[in-house]
């Protein structure tokens, strides 16, 4: 099925309110974040008809080389369009008729049924199933097989689950997630609205498994709802995305790289040298320049040369965490700690903001025992978001925002996880950026302690890369 097509029904379904957000109660008495009414496009000929959904709904049994005799639509919203399937494509249809006529032929099935003959159901949106199984029983009843139902929108709470169960599969044209995606990528929604419509979703799964298939793994179990993880490109043109880190995302693309050399040195001249045989690499380099012996401004000229000459960014790693009258203006980007509150972000931002300098907060910290965790970290992510203009990101184990806007970067990284005896707790490249769902890893000793730091380098460049596509290919769709 092209995507094209299925990106441009979800947007014309969206265009005619089929799919509406807000706060809507459902018949279970439920509060959806998220409402289908597909109902509507009956008026709306060229969707229902030339335009994709009878002919997806088509397709998507094509697609699965379904054998069937004839379709039957759920009533009421997929009897039209298991009449123009049905129509176009000379299949013989059934209908259900919701109550059994009180005179004349008494049938509940209008159409000619061949026992033993197998017929496709079509349904528009499906929840729990059930609406399916009462179509299936009744056509069951009359002697015919049911095995499979295509859906256009599958809400993914647990009615596929629930007709694997009794044998009949569901297939979807358009998964819920399909759907967040296309409409957060197209500006339709945000990503707080498709995050509490995944939440809602996850929450209020209509299917109860058995205890024996729980130990077994309930049947079709699918990906629960996630969407779709955009590319650092995609988030580099976001809307709310800062200059900066839409410097940064860009130029991570650019280079493939998601590495961030932590430059833990003495001496300027060893650190310019890393610099210039690592640039090629990297997409940051951190410095900690208060332990640099021989610090002088003309370093830092220096230094921001060798970043336009390999196209990296500079992070130096000062921890700011005072009342927020002193910064370091050279380097792109700095930190903070939030403990003495927002002032000193406002500080901070007072001197950077006209430079075009960013902000990153720390969120949580490697080292053990670390106190930033829990309700802190909610507090920074919280700070962050209020003061967006200047705090673009975080230093963080994990992600900590769903915005796509804000950075991750984590430091404690090697190829082997373990500790250096002295608090530091390290994590793999693959763990942080796959698993845990950070954009950098920060790296020091791991390439710094290395014979060969080019290679080292290399090394760490291509683990982080390779995780963040793995990453990119097992979010859903
Ligand atoms: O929580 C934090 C915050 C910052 N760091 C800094 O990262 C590097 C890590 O160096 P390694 O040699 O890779 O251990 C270092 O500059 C720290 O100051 C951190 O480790 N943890």
């Amino acid at each position: 099925m092209e995507n094209v097509c299925l990106e441009s029904l979800i947007l014309k379904l969206h265009d005619v309110q089929a799919v509406k957000f807000g706060t809507f109660t459902l018949k279970s008495g439920i509060t959806s974040p998220i409402y289908f009414d597909l109902r509507v496009i009956v008026s709306y000929p060229t969707l229902m008809n030339q335009g994709p959904v009878s002919s997806l709904l088509y397709q998507r049994a094509k697609d699965e080389d379904l054998k069937y005799s004839s379709v039957c639509g759920v009533p009421y919203t997929a009897l039209p369009l298991a009449t123009i399937i049905c129509s176009k494509h000379e299949l013989p249809m059934l209908i259900r008729r919701k109550e059994a006529k009180d005179y004349g032929t008494k049938k509940i099935i209008e159409g000619t049924i061949h026992p033993g003959d197998t017929c496709l159901i079509i349904e528009d949106v499906v929840t729990s199933g059930s609406s399916v199984m009462e179509t299936a029983q009744v056509l069951q009843a009359e002697g015919l097989k049911v095995t499979d139902a295509i859906v256009l929108m599958d809400r993914e709470q647990g009615g596929g689950a629930m007709l694997a169960k009794r044998g009949i599969t569901l297939h979807s044209v358009i998964s819920i997630s399909k759907l967040l995606n296309t409409l957060f990528q197209a500006d339709r929604i945000d990503s707080s609205t498709a995050q509490s419509v995944c939440r809602f979703i996850q929450e209020n799964n209509t299917y109860k498994p058995s205890g024996e298939e729980e130990k077994n793994g309930s049947p079709a179990t699918k990906k629960p709802c996630k969407p779709t993880e955009l590319s650092y490109g995609d988030r580099a043109q976001l809307q709310n995305t800062h200059p900066l880190a839409a410097q940064l995302l860009r130029l991570m693309e650019e280079k493939k790289t998601n590495l961030c050399v932590s430059a833990d040195m003495t001496g300027c001249e060893e650190l310019l040298q890393l610099a210039d045989s690592l640039g090629p690499q990297m997409c940051v380099l951190k410095t900690h320049v208060d332990i640099l012996q021989d610090f002088s401004p003309a370093f830092t000229q220096s230094l921001r040369d060798l970043g336009l000459k390999h196209n990296f960014l500079i992070f130096e790693d000062r921890k700011f965490a005072d009342i927020g009258n002193t910064i370091s203006s050279w380097s792109h980007i700095v930190n903070a700690h939030a403990v003495p509150g927002p002032g000193v972000v406002k500080g901070l931002s007072a001197v950077g903001r006209p430079l075009d300098r960013g902000c990153v907060l720390i969120g949580q910290m490697s080292s053990q025992g670390s106190l930033a965790t829990g309700d802190y970290t909610q507090a920074v992510v919280k700070m962050a978001e209020e003061h967006s203009e200047f705090v673009f990101g975080f230093i963080s184990g994990s992600k900590i925002s769903n915005k796509p806007e804000f950075v991750h970067m984590t430091p404690g990284v090697q190829m082997q996880s373990g500790g250096d005896g002295q608090g530091q707790q390290y994590s793999t490249p693959d763990d942080v950026i796959c698993k845990k769902g950070s954009d950098i890893i920060i790296v020091g000793r791991g390439i710094l302690g290395a014979s060969d730091r080019v290679k080292a380098a290399a090394e760490y460049r291509e683990a982080g890369w390779n995780a963040y596509t793995k990453r990119l290919n097992t979010s859903s769709q």
